[in-house]
Protein backbone atom coordinates (compact mmCIF):
# COMPACT_ATOMS: atom_id res chain seq x y z
CA UNK A 1 0.00 0.00 0.00
CA UNK A 2 1.35 3.40 -0.96
CA UNK A 3 0.81 6.20 1.24
CA UNK A 4 -1.52 7.93 -0.56
CA UNK A 5 -3.87 5.29 0.31
CA UNK A 6 -2.85 5.27 4.18
CA UNK A 7 -5.25 7.73 6.45
CA UNK A 8 -3.74 11.03 7.80
CA UNK A 9 -4.22 11.05 11.47
CA UNK A 10 -7.35 12.98 13.01
CA UNK A 11 -5.86 16.85 13.04
CA UNK A 12 -4.75 17.62 16.53
CA UNK A 13 -3.18 14.13 17.34
CA UNK A 14 -0.24 13.21 15.24
CA UNK A 15 2.14 12.95 17.85
CA UNK A 16 -0.60 11.24 19.82
CA UNK A 17 -0.91 8.62 16.56
CA UNK A 18 2.76 7.99 16.20
CA UNK A 19 2.50 6.30 20.13
CA UNK A 20 -1.14 4.53 20.11
CA UNK A 21 -0.24 3.03 16.43
CA UNK A 22 3.00 1.89 17.06
CA UNK A 23 1.63 0.87 20.40
CA UNK A 24 -1.24 -0.78 19.02
CA UNK A 25 0.94 -2.42 15.76
CA UNK A 26 3.66 -3.90 18.27
CA UNK A 27 1.26 -6.18 20.53
CA UNK A 28 -0.79 -7.00 17.25
CA UNK A 29 2.38 -8.48 15.68
CA UNK A 30 3.40 -10.32 19.21
CA UNK A 31 6.74 -8.47 19.93
CA UNK A 32 7.61 -8.06 23.43
CA UNK A 33 9.76 -5.04 25.03
CA UNK A 34 11.83 -6.64 27.59
CA UNK A 35 11.91 -4.22 30.64
CA UNK A 36 15.28 -6.63 32.11
CA UNK A 37 16.99 -6.10 29.38
CA UNK A 38 16.28 -2.54 29.77
CA UNK A 39 17.17 -2.08 32.84
CA UNK A 40 20.38 -4.17 32.22
CA UNK A 41 21.19 -1.86 29.39
CA UNK A 42 21.24 1.53 31.14
CA UNK A 43 23.33 0.43 33.84
CA UNK A 44 25.58 -1.60 31.41
CA UNK A 45 28.87 0.17 31.13
CA UNK A 46 28.35 -0.23 27.14
CA UNK A 47 25.93 2.96 28.02
CA UNK A 48 26.90 4.50 31.30
CA UNK A 49 30.51 5.36 29.89
CA UNK A 50 29.64 6.72 26.43
CA UNK A 51 26.15 8.25 26.76
CA UNK A 52 26.76 11.69 27.71
CA UNK A 53 29.88 11.81 25.44
CA UNK A 54 27.73 10.11 22.32
CA UNK A 55 24.37 11.09 23.08
CA UNK A 56 25.30 15.26 22.84
CA UNK A 57 27.78 14.77 19.79
CA UNK A 58 24.92 16.29 17.15
CA UNK A 59 26.30 16.73 13.87
CA UNK A 60 24.26 19.47 12.55
CA UNK A 61 26.61 22.77 13.11
CA UNK A 62 28.02 22.74 9.43
CA UNK A 63 31.03 24.20 8.37
CA UNK A 64 29.37 26.12 6.35
CA UNK A 65 29.01 30.21 5.91
CA UNK A 66 25.49 30.93 6.07
CA UNK A 67 23.82 34.24 4.71
CA UNK A 68 21.13 34.25 7.43
CA UNK A 69 19.54 31.75 9.86
CA UNK A 70 16.76 31.50 7.31
CA UNK A 71 19.37 30.12 4.50
CA UNK A 72 20.43 27.71 7.36
CA UNK A 73 16.89 26.69 7.94
CA UNK A 74 16.66 25.96 4.49
CA UNK A 75 19.63 23.50 4.12
CA UNK A 76 18.82 21.97 7.62
CA UNK A 77 15.39 21.76 6.09
CA UNK A 78 16.15 20.07 2.71
CA UNK A 79 18.71 17.88 4.46
CA UNK A 80 15.95 16.43 6.59
CA UNK A 81 13.85 15.80 3.60
CA UNK A 82 16.38 13.95 1.98
CA UNK A 83 17.51 11.96 4.83
CA UNK A 84 17.24 8.67 3.64
CA UNK A 85 18.89 5.81 2.08
CA UNK A 86 19.51 3.58 4.31
CA UNK A 87 18.08 0.87 2.31
CA UNK A 88 21.28 1.27 0.20
CA UNK A 89 24.23 1.67 2.72
CA UNK A 90 26.34 -1.34 1.55
CA UNK A 91 25.52 0.33 -2.12
CA UNK A 92 26.66 3.95 -1.09
CA UNK A 93 29.62 2.37 0.93
CA UNK A 94 30.79 0.95 -2.49
CA UNK A 95 30.38 3.89 -4.42
CA UNK A 96 31.08 6.82 -1.91
CA UNK A 97 32.89 5.21 0.68
CA UNK A 98 30.30 6.48 3.36
CA UNK A 99 26.86 5.81 5.00
CA UNK A 100 23.62 7.10 4.15
CA UNK A 101 23.24 9.54 6.54
CA UNK A 102 27.16 10.97 5.29
CA UNK A 103 26.34 10.42 1.48
CA UNK A 104 22.93 12.57 1.96
CA UNK A 105 24.97 15.25 3.87
CA UNK A 106 27.44 15.65 1.46
CA UNK A 107 24.98 15.82 -1.36
CA UNK A 108 23.36 18.45 -0.07
CA UNK A 109 26.59 20.45 0.70
CA UNK A 110 27.84 19.30 -3.06
CA UNK A 111 24.35 21.10 -3.92
CA UNK A 112 24.99 24.26 -1.38
CA UNK A 113 28.61 24.48 -2.77
CA UNK A 114 27.69 24.52 -6.50
CA UNK A 115 24.50 24.19 -7.50
CA UNK A 116 22.61 26.12 -4.34
CA UNK A 117 19.26 27.02 -7.05
CA UNK A 118 18.24 23.46 -6.23
CA UNK A 119 17.54 24.43 -2.82
CA UNK A 120 15.09 26.49 -4.04
CA UNK A 121 11.22 25.35 -4.75
CA UNK A 122 11.67 25.75 -8.53
CA UNK A 123 15.18 24.23 -8.39
CA UNK A 124 13.69 21.72 -6.78
CA UNK A 125 10.79 21.14 -9.06
CA UNK A 126 13.07 20.88 -11.98
CA UNK A 127 15.66 18.50 -10.43
CA UNK A 128 16.62 15.63 -13.34
CA UNK A 129 18.40 11.99 -12.29
CA UNK A 130 21.32 13.37 -13.98
CA UNK A 131 22.29 16.09 -11.81
CA UNK A 132 21.43 14.03 -8.21
CA UNK A 133 23.69 10.98 -9.91
CA UNK A 134 26.55 13.32 -10.22
CA UNK A 135 26.25 15.33 -7.09
CA UNK A 136 25.73 12.10 -5.32
CA UNK A 137 28.79 10.00 -6.79
CA UNK A 138 26.57 7.33 -7.68
CA UNK A 139 27.10 4.83 -10.58
CA UNK A 140 23.23 4.60 -12.49
CA UNK A 141 24.09 2.26 -14.53
CA UNK A 142 24.21 -1.37 -15.65
CA UNK A 143 26.02 -3.71 -17.78
CA UNK A 144 24.73 -6.29 -20.08
CA UNK A 145 26.34 -8.41 -22.85
CA UNK A 146 24.77 -6.84 -26.20
CA UNK A 147 22.29 -9.29 -28.11
CA UNK A 148 24.09 -9.43 -31.28
CA UNK A 149 27.63 -8.70 -30.33
CA UNK A 150 29.16 -11.46 -28.59
CA UNK A 151 31.87 -10.32 -26.20
CA UNK A 152 30.82 -6.91 -26.20
CA UNK A 153 28.42 -5.40 -23.24
CA UNK A 154 26.39 -2.16 -22.99
CA UNK A 155 25.62 0.02 -20.03
CA UNK A 156 21.91 0.98 -19.78
CA UNK A 157 20.73 3.08 -17.12
CA UNK A 158 19.08 1.04 -14.07
CA UNK A 159 20.30 -1.16 -10.71
CA UNK A 160 19.93 -0.06 -7.56
CA UNK A 161 21.93 3.31 -7.57
CA UNK A 162 19.77 4.24 -10.46
CA UNK A 163 16.81 3.47 -8.34
CA UNK A 164 18.11 5.56 -5.45
CA UNK A 165 19.25 8.37 -7.46
CA UNK A 166 15.06 8.13 -9.09
CA UNK A 167 13.52 8.09 -5.40
CA UNK A 168 16.23 11.44 -4.36
CA UNK A 169 15.36 12.99 -7.40
CA UNK A 170 11.40 12.44 -7.39
CA UNK A 171 10.84 13.34 -3.26
CA UNK A 172 12.70 17.00 -4.50
CA UNK A 173 10.58 17.22 -7.43
CA UNK A 174 7.28 16.22 -5.45
CA UNK A 175 8.92 18.79 -2.60
CA UNK A 176 8.86 21.38 -5.49
CA UNK A 177 5.57 21.00 -6.63
CA UNK A 178 3.91 21.22 -3.29
CA UNK A 179 6.03 24.41 -2.21
CA UNK A 180 5.69 26.02 -5.84
CA UNK A 181 1.71 25.11 -5.50
CA UNK A 182 1.48 26.83 -2.11
CA UNK A 183 3.69 30.06 -3.15
CA UNK A 184 6.47 29.32 -1.06
CA UNK A 185 10.50 30.26 -2.20
CA UNK A 186 11.95 27.24 -0.47
CA UNK A 187 11.29 24.70 2.33
CA UNK A 188 12.74 26.65 4.95
CA UNK A 189 10.76 29.66 4.68
CA UNK A 190 7.63 27.06 4.98
CA UNK A 191 9.18 25.58 7.88
CA UNK A 192 8.87 29.27 9.39
CA UNK A 193 5.36 29.05 8.58
CA UNK A 194 5.03 26.29 10.05
CA UNK A 195 6.99 27.10 13.24
CA UNK A 196 4.91 30.68 13.51
CA UNK A 197 1.81 28.97 13.26
CA UNK A 198 2.82 26.66 16.19
CA UNK A 199 4.00 29.35 18.20
CA UNK A 200 0.49 30.90 17.25
CA UNK A 201 -1.06 27.67 19.04
CA UNK A 202 1.37 27.40 21.92
CA UNK A 203 -0.38 30.64 23.21
CA UNK A 204 -3.42 28.91 23.80
CA UNK A 205 -1.64 25.03 25.34
CA UNK A 206 1.01 27.16 27.42
CA UNK A 207 3.91 25.90 25.17
CA UNK A 208 7.07 28.62 23.75
CA UNK A 209 5.51 26.07 20.42
CA UNK A 210 3.15 23.50 19.67
CA UNK A 211 5.01 20.92 18.14
CA UNK A 212 1.90 18.82 17.02
CA UNK A 213 0.39 21.89 14.70
CA UNK A 214 3.99 22.31 13.58
CA UNK A 215 4.29 18.24 12.50
CA UNK A 216 1.15 18.09 10.98
CA UNK A 217 1.80 21.20 8.77
CA UNK A 218 5.02 19.36 7.47
CA UNK A 219 2.83 16.05 6.73
CA UNK A 220 0.00 17.19 5.12
CA UNK A 221 1.78 19.98 2.55
CA UNK A 222 4.99 17.69 1.71
CA UNK A 223 4.62 14.00 0.59
CA UNK A 224 8.59 13.35 1.13
CA UNK A 225 7.41 14.00 4.54
CA UNK A 226 4.39 11.42 5.05
CA UNK A 227 5.95 8.58 6.55
CA UNK A 228 2.99 5.63 7.09
CA UNK A 229 1.28 2.72 5.97
CA UNK A 230 -1.11 -0.09 6.37
CA UNK A 231 0.04 -3.13 8.51
CA UNK A 232 -2.77 -6.02 8.42
CA UNK A 233 -5.54 -3.44 8.85
CA UNK A 234 -3.57 -0.93 11.21
CA UNK A 235 -2.02 2.17 10.12
CA UNK A 236 1.05 3.23 11.58
CA UNK A 237 2.68 6.90 11.45
CA UNK A 238 6.41 6.85 11.95
CA UNK A 239 6.85 10.41 10.48
CA UNK A 240 10.86 10.30 11.19
CA UNK A 241 12.12 12.86 8.79
CA UNK A 242 9.70 15.63 9.78
CA UNK A 243 10.56 14.84 13.80
CA UNK A 244 14.18 14.99 12.63
CA UNK A 245 13.69 18.10 11.10
CA UNK A 246 11.61 19.71 14.06
CA UNK A 247 14.33 18.14 16.30
CA UNK A 248 17.13 19.45 14.34
CA UNK A 249 15.67 22.95 15.12
CA UNK A 250 16.25 22.80 18.50
CA UNK A 251 19.54 21.54 18.20
CA UNK A 252 20.93 23.95 15.89
CA UNK A 253 19.24 27.03 17.33
CA UNK A 254 17.84 26.84 20.65
CA UNK A 255 21.04 28.03 22.19
CA UNK A 256 21.58 31.30 20.06
CA UNK A 257 21.46 34.46 22.35
CA UNK A 258 18.29 35.48 20.43
CA UNK A 259 15.82 33.13 18.18
CA UNK A 260 15.73 33.62 14.58
CA UNK A 261 12.01 31.87 14.95
CA UNK A 262 10.21 29.92 16.84
CA UNK A 263 12.20 27.25 18.85
CA UNK A 264 10.07 23.87 19.61
CA UNK A 265 10.92 22.15 22.58
CA UNK A 266 11.79 18.67 21.13
CA UNK A 267 12.78 16.77 24.12
CA UNK A 268 10.05 14.26 24.57
CA UNK A 269 9.08 13.45 20.89
CA UNK A 270 8.91 10.20 19.62
CA UNK A 271 12.56 8.79 18.35
CA UNK A 272 13.19 9.33 14.69
CA UNK A 273 12.47 5.29 13.40
CA UNK A 274 15.35 4.46 11.26
CA UNK A 275 16.29 0.97 10.58
CA UNK A 276 19.50 1.56 13.52
CA UNK A 277 17.95 1.89 15.92
CA UNK A 278 15.37 -0.72 15.86
CA UNK A 279 17.81 -3.19 14.91
CA UNK A 280 20.67 -2.42 17.77
CA UNK A 281 17.44 -2.67 20.18
CA UNK A 282 17.21 -6.28 18.96
CA UNK A 283 20.43 -7.07 19.54
CA UNK A 284 20.55 -5.71 22.35
CA UNK A 285 17.73 -8.13 23.54
CA UNK A 286 14.89 -5.23 24.39
CA UNK A 287 13.03 -5.96 21.57
CA UNK A 288 12.28 -9.55 21.73
CA UNK A 289 10.92 -10.70 18.86
CA UNK A 290 11.40 -14.83 19.77
CA UNK A 291 7.59 -14.70 20.13
CA UNK A 292 6.61 -12.55 16.62
CA UNK A 293 3.22 -13.77 15.43
CA UNK A 294 3.73 -11.76 12.44
CA UNK A 295 5.39 -11.01 8.92
CA UNK A 296 8.28 -13.98 9.85
CA UNK A 297 9.57 -11.40 12.29
CA UNK A 298 10.90 -14.13 14.68
CA UNK A 299 13.77 -14.91 12.11
CA UNK A 300 14.76 -11.79 10.46
CA UNK A 301 17.94 -11.15 12.68
CA UNK A 302 20.58 -13.47 12.55
CA UNK A 303 22.19 -14.19 15.72
CA UNK A 304 24.97 -11.93 16.73
CA UNK A 305 28.22 -12.74 16.45
CA UNK A 306 28.75 -11.84 20.11
CA UNK A 307 27.16 -12.61 23.05
CA UNK A 308 24.72 -9.26 24.67
CA UNK A 309 27.29 -9.47 27.70
CA UNK A 310 30.38 -8.69 25.77
CA UNK A 311 27.99 -5.94 23.86
CA UNK A 312 26.90 -4.43 27.25
CA UNK A 313 30.62 -4.19 28.59
CA UNK A 314 32.87 -1.35 27.88
CA UNK A 315 34.11 -1.59 24.44
CA UNK A 316 37.91 -2.93 24.22
CA UNK A 317 39.34 -3.07 21.42
CA UNK A 318 42.60 -5.56 21.76
CA UNK A 319 45.71 -2.69 21.12
CA UNK A 320 46.50 -4.89 18.32
CA UNK A 321 43.49 -3.85 16.57
CA UNK A 322 42.97 -0.47 16.70
CA UNK A 323 44.59 -0.29 13.04
CA UNK A 324 42.19 -2.98 12.69
CA UNK A 325 39.15 -1.19 13.89
CA UNK A 326 39.83 1.52 11.86
CA UNK A 327 40.25 0.03 8.64
CA UNK A 328 37.03 -2.03 9.66
CA UNK A 329 35.11 1.62 9.89
CA UNK A 330 36.24 2.48 6.57
CA UNK A 331 35.65 -0.99 5.35
CA UNK A 332 32.45 -1.81 3.29
CA UNK A 333 29.76 -3.13 6.38
CA UNK A 334 27.80 -6.47 5.91
CA UNK A 335 24.86 -6.35 4.56
CA UNK A 336 21.77 -6.65 7.10
CA UNK A 337 18.50 -8.65 6.53
CA UNK A 338 16.44 -6.50 3.28
CA UNK A 339 12.91 -6.39 5.02
CA UNK A 340 9.74 -6.03 3.14
CA UNK A 341 7.59 -2.55 4.03
CA UNK A 342 5.62 -4.74 6.79
CA UNK A 343 8.61 -6.38 8.61
CA UNK A 344 10.34 -2.91 8.35
CA UNK A 345 7.05 -0.76 9.76
CA UNK A 346 6.40 -3.38 12.48
CA UNK A 347 10.56 -3.32 13.97
CA UNK A 348 10.11 0.68 13.63
CA UNK A 349 6.42 1.00 15.57
CA UNK A 350 8.34 -1.17 18.28
CA UNK A 351 11.27 0.46 18.14
CA UNK A 352 9.31 3.64 18.87
CA UNK A 353 7.36 2.33 21.69
CA UNK A 354 10.54 0.51 23.37
CA UNK A 355 12.61 3.94 23.39
CA UNK A 356 9.39 5.32 25.29
CA UNK A 357 9.75 2.14 27.45
CA UNK A 358 13.38 3.06 27.94
CA UNK A 359 12.93 6.45 29.50
CA UNK A 360 10.19 5.63 31.27
CA UNK A 361 11.97 2.49 33.08
CA UNK A 362 14.96 4.80 33.46
CA UNK A 363 12.48 7.37 35.89
CA UNK A 364 11.57 5.04 38.10
CA UNK A 365 15.01 2.79 38.27
CA UNK A 366 15.61 2.11 42.02
CA UNK A 367 19.30 3.06 42.35
CA UNK A 368 19.60 2.26 46.25
CA UNK A 369 17.22 -1.10 45.70
CA UNK A 370 16.88 -3.87 44.07
CA UNK A 371 17.87 -2.37 40.25
CA UNK A 372 21.33 -1.61 42.05
CA UNK A 373 21.93 -5.86 41.56
CA UNK A 374 23.05 -4.98 38.31
CA UNK A 375 25.53 -1.79 39.28
CA UNK A 376 28.67 -2.57 39.80
CA UNK A 377 29.41 0.05 42.32
CA UNK A 378 28.87 4.18 42.17
CA UNK A 379 24.67 3.37 42.18
CA UNK A 380 24.66 7.36 43.46
CA UNK A 381 26.97 8.16 40.69
CA UNK A 382 23.99 7.11 38.18
CA UNK A 383 21.38 8.98 39.45
CA UNK A 384 21.59 11.20 36.00
CA UNK A 385 20.24 8.09 34.19
CA UNK A 386 16.77 8.65 35.89
CA UNK A 387 16.89 12.34 33.48
CA UNK A 388 17.58 10.63 30.14
CA UNK A 389 15.38 11.98 27.69
CA UNK A 390 14.08 10.75 24.32
CA UNK A 391 16.23 12.80 22.56
CA UNK A 392 19.04 11.66 24.10
CA UNK A 393 18.16 7.92 23.90
CA UNK A 394 17.45 8.28 20.10
CA UNK A 395 21.29 10.17 19.22
CA UNK A 396 22.92 7.71 21.60
CA UNK A 397 21.29 4.61 20.06
CA UNK A 398 22.04 5.56 16.75
CA UNK A 399 25.69 7.24 17.03
CA UNK A 400 26.47 4.58 19.44
CA UNK A 401 25.99 2.15 16.53
CA UNK A 402 28.93 3.46 15.24
CA UNK A 403 30.92 4.43 17.69
CA UNK A 404 31.93 0.92 18.29
CA UNK A 405 33.88 -1.75 15.90
CA UNK A 406 31.92 -4.23 17.64
CA UNK A 407 28.36 -2.63 17.13
CA UNK A 408 29.25 -1.54 13.17
CA UNK A 409 29.24 -5.23 12.62
CA UNK A 410 25.73 -5.80 13.39
CA UNK A 411 23.51 -5.93 10.57
CA UNK A 412 21.08 -3.67 10.34
CA UNK A 413 17.94 -4.42 8.50
CA UNK A 414 17.32 -2.89 4.93
CA UNK A 415 14.46 -1.66 3.16
CA UNK A 416 14.29 -0.54 -0.61
CA UNK A 417 12.24 1.93 -2.29
CA UNK A 418 11.32 4.33 0.03
CA UNK A 419 12.07 7.92 0.77
CA UNK A 420 11.30 7.85 4.60
CA UNK A 421 14.07 6.20 6.24
N1 LIG B 1 17.12 7.94 14.65
C1 LIG B 1 18.05 8.59 13.99
N2 LIG B 1 18.31 8.24 12.70
C2 LIG B 1 19.25 8.94 12.04
C3 LIG B 1 19.95 9.97 12.61
C4 LIG B 1 20.83 10.48 11.65
C5 LIG B 1 21.78 11.62 11.74
N3 LIG B 1 22.41 11.70 12.98
C6 LIG B 1 23.22 12.81 13.22
C7 LIG B 1 22.58 14.09 12.96
C8 LIG B 1 22.10 14.68 14.09
C9 LIG B 1 22.25 13.74 15.18
O1 LIG B 1 22.41 14.40 16.35
C10 LIG B 1 23.40 12.85 14.71
O2 LIG B 1 24.67 13.38 14.97
C11 LIG B 1 20.64 9.72 10.50
N4 LIG B 1 19.70 8.80 10.76
C12 LIG B 1 19.22 7.75 9.87
O3 LIG B 1 19.98 6.58 10.04
C13 LIG B 1 19.81 5.75 8.90
C14 LIG B 1 21.06 5.01 8.57
O4 LIG B 1 22.09 5.88 8.23
P1 LIG B 1 23.58 5.34 8.07
O5 LIG B 1 23.88 4.54 9.33
O6 LIG B 1 24.44 6.57 7.91
O7 LIG B 1 23.61 4.45 6.84
C15 LIG B 1 19.28 6.66 7.79
O8 LIG B 1 17.91 6.34 7.62
C16 LIG B 1 19.40 8.03 8.39
O9 LIG B 1 18.36 8.85 7.94
C17 LIG B 1 19.69 10.30 13.99
O10 LIG B 1 20.29 11.18 14.61
N5 LIG B 1 18.72 9.59 14.60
Amino acid sequence: MTSTEVPLPPSGSYVKSIRESSHAARVAAGIQIDTEAIKRLLLSPAFTTTFYRVSHNHGLAFPLNFPSPLAELNFLSVLSLLNFGSGYRALLHAHTGRGAWDSIRAFVFSIYLGDAELLSAKGMQGVEEGKVAELMGVRVHVERPHESIPGVTVGELGGPGYELVSIVAETMRSTGDALVGAGYPDLGTFVVEALKEGERAGKATGQAVDVEVVLERLVKAIPGFRDMTVVDGRPIYCFKKALFLISGVYIRFHKLASAPFPIPHTQDLPICADNVIPSLLAYLGVLDLSRATAHGLASVFPAPPVSIESLLDQYHPQSSDQDEDKAERKGPPEEGPVLTVEQAFLLRAAAIEACEVIVQVARGLRLDGEDAGWVAGGEEELAWVKGISLLDVDTWLWAVAKDRGDYRALGRFALRGTCFF
